[in-house]
């Protein structure tokens, strides 16, 4: 599954543009400002319906655009497009056809990213982590997104009858029932898909940088020796106090140590940014091995902060995956060496806004 051509029009700085797109590599390089993470922010938008960047969408319209367009032939899928407009109005189609949830889109086209607020996943609170962790069980497992909906629903009214003050007994037992059920199928999924991702996860770290003592533990979001259904009775009160509901699977966390602490209080950012990508290209791998479903890789300026020698080495794994690339950079010249077969390279030039593709890395062609 990879983009085979993309079209953009009003995004941030970028001009409209058509892009023939490699099945491999695509490298955008070019100056600071230039527009290359726009161009992922486009991607990304097409693959998620939302940017990774803004937090709200709605800037990534350019400042002389009253919407943008992104559209682009998915091998294997077909004709996608995403439109958005200044009022956060926004239309997914797929063939022409409107997709009606995100869990479609998402479905079609995995997407990996790998950018400075990567780190968040070791230094970073434990929503960063549940979010990296549920990616892999939401591709793996198609009823987790039902069970998680089931989550959400009975956890908001558990919560408001607990806020409200007059407990009513009988409505409050229908939503904590759903809410259990739900939440050990949800910790059941975690755990079978950490017990193959894991092993997959320690081959790839291996390959990157030699950390053994590293280890990844999955806390379950409530005590580990007692049913959820005994920690929310002997919570309840409390839960009343606070206005929200103390343990369950929305509290989880996949915790990376070395020993006893914390893997981020411990390693370099160079170390910090190999554990990030063995995490990603792991989960990637791990769904290739599973469903057959390759992952479409972002890649927001890979070369700062790694030194030759491991840019060689994730070169290699990402090869490996056989799997579409786009990496922005200043410079590339450090990624010369980052693919064996060249010829699995396109690069293109970003320069104020506009995207042109070049014969050869810093080469620009006319
Ligand atoms: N809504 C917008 N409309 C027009 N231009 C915008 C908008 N939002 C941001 N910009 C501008 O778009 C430019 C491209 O930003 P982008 O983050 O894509 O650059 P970049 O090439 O990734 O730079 P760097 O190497 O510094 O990360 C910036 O100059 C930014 O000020």
């Amino acid at each position: 599954m990879s983009i085979e051509n993309l079209s953009l029009s009003g995004i941030r700085n970028l001009q409209e543009s058509q892009l023939s797109l490699g099945a491999g590599v695509n490298v955008f390089y070019g100056d600071n400002g230039a527009g290359k993470t726009s161009l992922l922010e486009a991607i990304h938008l097409l693959a998620m319906a939302r940017s990774f960047k803004a937090s709200r969408t709605r800037t990534v319209v350019g400042d002389q655009s009253e919407e943008l367009l992104i559209s682009a032939t998915v091998a294997g899928v077909g004709r996608l497009a995403v439109r958005r407009t200044l009022k956060g109005q926004s239309q997914i189609r797929l063939n022409g056809t409107s997709l009606t949830t995100l869990a479609e889109l998402v479905h079609l086209l995995p997407l990996q990213l790998i950018h400075a607020d990567s780190f968040a996943l070791l230094e970073g609170n434990p929503g960063d982590r549940r979010q990296f962790l549920d990616w892999g069980v939401f591709h793996q497992f198609p009823s987790f997104h039902t069970d998680w909906q089931k989550l959400q629903k009975s956890l908001k009214n558990r919560n408001s009858l607990l806020r409200s003050g007059r407990l009513n007994r009988s409505e409050l037992d229908v939503w904590e029932r759903e809410y259990l059920t739900a939440a050990d199928r949800i910790d059941d999924d975690r755990k079978r898909y950490l017990e193959g991702f894991v092993p997959c996860f320690h081959t790839v770290l291996s390959q990157l940088i030699d950390l053994p003592a590293l280890r990844i533990h999955y806390f379950r979001g409530w005590d580990k020796d007692r049913p959820l259904t005994d920690v929310l009775e002997h919570q309840r009160a409390r839960d009343s106090k606070l206005g929200y509901t103390q343990s369950g699977p929305q509290r989880a966390d996949m915790r990376i140590k070395i020993g006893k602490v914390n893997a981020a209080d411990l390693l370099s950012r160079g170390q910090q940014k190999l554990v990030v990508c063995a995490l990603k290209i792991a989960q990637s791998l791990y769904l290739q091995t599973q469903q057959a479903l390759p992952t479409v890789f972002l890649i927001d300026d890979l070369p700062s902060e790694l030194d030759h020698h491991h840019i060689q080495k994730l070169g290699a794994l990402m090869e490996g995956l056989q799997t579409q690339v786009f990496m922005t950079c200043v410079d590339p010249s450090p990624l010369k060496t980052f693919w064996k077969n060249p010829d699995r390279i396109n690069m293109f030039h970003v320069e104020h806004g506009q995207i042109r593709q070049a014969t050869d890395f810093g080469d620009q062609h006319e």
